[in-house]
Parts: structure tokens; sequence; C-alpha cells
């Protein structure tokens, strides 16, 4: 099969149930659960014997088989009571779906859902899933008039809507008779495998003009523009050992997907035990290297990580005033994980005067959040109090990390207007030497990718994790993250 180019997308149409949503196990399940519902076990069969049957038919069985006290209408609306509660509460996006919409969206491809499942299910699901804003709209095979393996009206009138030609639409669809009738009407169809339909993946394939997996190997093997890289900078501090600082901040870049670019504040001698020496740049030199950066290749993002005196707050300062950067990170660092101290005293109050009004974001620590607010943090409450504080006093959105907490690993956003928590669960890996600017460097790459603050958090923590839990373990200290874990090429064999 080949491999999607996404400029060859102009408009996409989502099938709901198996490859948007994880719901066909409830489909396969329904009268199972219902019957659970009512303190009943099902029989093994009895998905096969419903599945042959109209839903009056299904309701009268149940009421004979299971001696059930109810007519059979009150069996049909506790089940769709059971299948309103599913869509409504409880069905999660298949894997790799956030992404692959979040990625159409930066393209500006546009998005319709074509489902037969009803309006009220689907817009329930797709609001609470957090899926909704990715989607331009959505058609249902009853408003239609006509379901998907009688007519490919549902695809047409999607994208018409779209304004897009079959020929240049891609119809992403589980099953085989859905994928038979787009492609038959001349759409590009991508089949995906989903576990209800593991009997019919040959019928699938005859009908699809690409097949996948899974969502999540799809994504891999998509081809953005290779010719388009966004340019990122971070100003950062260098660490010898690689695992930290610049050298993390470019290895992040890279990984996720832009051209990452460098003025270094600083040479340190450090490794996963400790930092032996500091060597601060002279300040013309680092004004030299944003001005050489920015008057050629102009960064989409900018991150900032140790910056350890006044001086050299300045010059930035000035700098990213007079090119107007946009999309600023700053990850106001002050003590490495291995315990040294990264700023000086009378720094602290320079940066956040003259660098925190320029940022969009900054994402403190716990530690550091105490010291720029003067509040304990030990708990979920305290940790919302020191963001509103932060943003009270300079304005900018702030991400208050949660690595040096105790249980978990999560995270809380407070942009001025709201509180979003992201949560990670927190992996067993001493080894978090350089967290802070990965996350950092992962939040502004997803920035200049034109992602919007809470989703570039989003993927930001979700690579984190998949760093720490690649499980790298060098040096005899607190040792680096694998920052390239996800990437997948001939060249790294
Ligand atoms: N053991 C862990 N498991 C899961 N996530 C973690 C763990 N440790 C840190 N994180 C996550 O890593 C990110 C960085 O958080 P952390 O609080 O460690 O930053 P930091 O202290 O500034 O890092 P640094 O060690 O570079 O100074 C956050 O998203 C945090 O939740
Ligand atoms: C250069 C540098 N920047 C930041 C940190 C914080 O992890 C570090 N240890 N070293």
């Amino acid at each position: 099969m080949k491999k999607i180019v996404i400029s060859d997308i102009k408009g996409a149409i989502f099938d709901m149930d198996g490859v948007l949503l994880d719901s066909m196990p409830m489909w396969d399940h329904a009268g199972e659960m219902y019957l659970a519902g009512q303190g009943i076990q099902a029989e093994p069969d009895l998905e096969k014997v419903l599945f042959t049957m109209t839903m009056m038919k299904g309701a009268e069985y149940m009421q004979e088989h299971y001696g059930l006290e109810l007519s059979a209408k009150e069996i049909i609306d506790g089940i769709n009571e059971t299948v309103r509660d599913f869509y409504a509460n409880k069905v999660e996006p298949k894997s790799g779906v956030p992404e692959l919409l979040r990625f159409l969206k930066r393209y500006d491809i546009p998005v319709t859902v074509a489902t037969s499942t009803d309006r009220c299910h689907v817009e329930a699901a797709l609001v609470r899933t957090g899926l909704m804003k990715y989607v331009d709209r959505i058609f249902t095979c009853s408003e239609v008039g006509v379901g998907k393996a009688a007519s490919p009206k549902i695809y047409e009138m999607a994208a018409e809507f779209m304004g897009t030609p079959a020929s240049d639409t891609f119809v992403f669809e589980d099953a085989y008779h859905a994928a038979e009738t787009a492609q038959n009407g001349g759409f590009v169809v991508v089949g995906l495998f989903d576990e209800s339909s593991r009997d019919r993946q040959g019928d699938l394939i005859a009908h699809c003009d690409h097949y996948f997996k899974s969502m999540d190997d799809m994504l891999c093997s998509i081809n953005s523009d290779r010719s388009r890289l966004v340019p990122v900078l971070t100003i950062a501090g260098s660490d010898s050992s690689g695992g930290a600082g610049v050298q993390a901040d470019l290895k992040t870049m890279q990984a996720n997907g832009v051209f990452g670019m460098s003025a270094i504040t600083a040479l340190t001698a450090q490794n996963t035990t400790g930092v032996t020496a500091i060597m601060n740049v002279i300040p013309d030199v680092l004004g030299a290297q944003i001005d050489a950066v920015f008057t050629d290749i102009r960064p989409k993002a900018v991150k900032i990580g140790m910056v350890s005196v006044p001086e050299l707050i300045d010059v930035i300062a000035d700098r990213l005033a007079r090119y107007n950067a946009e999309n600023v990170v700053l990850d106001p660092v002050m003590v490495a994980t291995s315990g040294a101290k990264l700023i000086s005293d009378d720094a602290v109050e320079v940066m956040t005067g003259k660098l925190f009004p320029l940022a969009k974001l900054i994402t403190p620590n716990i530690p550091e959040t105490e010291a720029l607010t003067g509040i304990s943090v030990k708990s979920v409450a305290d940790m919302e109090n020191a963001a509103r504080c932060i943003y009270g006093k300079y304005g900018c959105a702030v991400l208050v990390k949660g690595g040096h907490s105790i249980n978990d690993a999560n995270d809380m956003l407070f942009d001025g207007e709201n509180i979003t928590w992201f949560s990670g669960k927190r992996i067993d890996n001493p080894n978090t030497h350089g967290t802070g600017c990965t996350l950092s460097s992962a939040i502004a790459s997803n920035l200049a990718k034109e992602y919007d603050v809470s989703d570039s958090v989003r993927m930001a923590k979700q690579y984190i994790s998949g760093a720490l839990a690649a499980m790298l373990d060098l040096g005899s200290g607190s040792g680096p993250l694998n920052h390239g874990f996800d990437i997948r090429s001939r060249y790294m064999l």
C-alpha cells in the first residue's frame, strides 16, 4: 500500500464507530450490558442471536428467554439508555485519533464525520472526548435518508459541503461494505483495522487504497511535506552530558518535527551526578547569536532555559522585544535535577520583571513555583493559587509541573481564564535529568506548528511520558531521557 501524502488530502470524511471512537465493543455487547444492568448474566451466545434480529424481535427474545417482567418497548428504551450512557459518559477515542485530527487542522484540511449512529450520541461523544473542535460538520445516515451499504450519498454530501472532489477526498472506514461504497463512489479510501471486524480484513483491504492496522501506524506513515520544517530557537545553557539544556532542547525539537536552532547562554560542565563548572557567555555574544538567528531564519517559537545573570536576561529581553518574537516559552530554570543552583538571586527578579511579560507560557516546577510566589505548594489548591498569583503579577499563562509531587505527575495549566489539568501516571524511573528542558522545548515545537497552548501541552506531556517510559539508563546519577524513543528510521538500525 502507498504512503499517504498530506498535501493529497483536500478533505477528510471519518466514520465514527470503530474509526474515531472505540465504540464497537459496546455495539457488540449492548444486550449483555443491558442485562447486566438488570442483574442478569447473559448467555455467551446472546449477541450472536441478537445480531440477526430487529430491535423489536431482539427485545421480545430477551423478554421471553430471560423472563424479564418488562414490555418489549421498555426493554428497547432500556437498551437505548445503555447506548446513550455509553456515548455520553464512557466511550474513548481510538489511539492516535486526536493527533491525526489536530494534524489535519494544522494543514487546514476540512474534517467531516459520516456515521450511521444518531446525531445526539455523536455530538455527546465528540464533545466529551474533545474531538468536536476538529470536526466541521456531522452527517448521519438517518438524516441523509440512506445507509452506507446502499449508496455513497452520505460521502457525496460531506464532500459537497467541504467543496472537495471525490478523487481528493479521503474516507476513513473500518467496515468493508462502507469502504466498498466509498471506493465505488470515486473516493480515496483508507481502511483501518477494528477488532469487531477482524474476520473481514481481507474484504476491507480489497476495497481500500490505503490500509493500516491502527491510526498510530497511519500517523507514522503520513508523509508531511519534507521541504517544510518550522524553525524554533532555544536560548539556554549547554549541558556537556547532553541530557538537559541546549542539547536536550535540540534533540526534542528534532523528535517533534521542527528545525532547532540555539543561542547559548552558558557553558556548563556537568553530568548525571552534578555541575562542576559554569561559564556564562559574554552578553554581546549572546546578543549576536540571537541577531544571527532572527535576521536570517526567523523562529516561529522561542524556548528560554537557563539564564543565570541579569546582564544576559537584559540582552534576551531587548532582542525578543526588538524582533517581536512569537510563542515564547520560558522554563524558569533555578536548580538542576542534581541539586546545583543555576541562577543568581539577583537574576530571579530581573527574569520575572523583564522576561515573564514577553512569554506566552512559563513552566515552573513546584520548587520554582514556591520561590516565585512565596506560597508553599503542598496540594492541588496550592498549585491553583500559585498559578493565579503568577498570572496576576505577570500576565503570562502558567504550567505548574507536578514532576516533584509525590504520587502522580499531573501538570496544571492556568491561562488567565481556565484551569486545565494534564494528568500523567508517575513513571518509576529515577532518570529524570532534563525533564523540564524537554517538556518546554516540546511545547515550543508544538506552538511553532500552530497548535494552541492546551494541545501543545497535551502532546508535549505525551512525548515526555514516552521519553521517560523508554527507561534509558546512562550514567551513575539521575540520567537523561531517550529523546528519540519514537523515531523510526532505517538509519537508526
Ligand atoms: N517520574 C515521572 N513520571 C512521569 N512524568 C514525570 C516524572 N517526572 C517528571 N515528569 C513530568 O516531566 C515534566 C517535567 O516536570 P519536572 O517537574 O520534572 O520539571 P523540572 O523539575 O523543571 O525538570 P528538570 O529536572 O529538568 O529541572 C512534567 O510534565 C512532569 O509531570
Ligand atoms: C544547562 C542546563 N540547563 C537546565 C538544566 C535543568 O535541568 C540543567 N541541568 N542544565
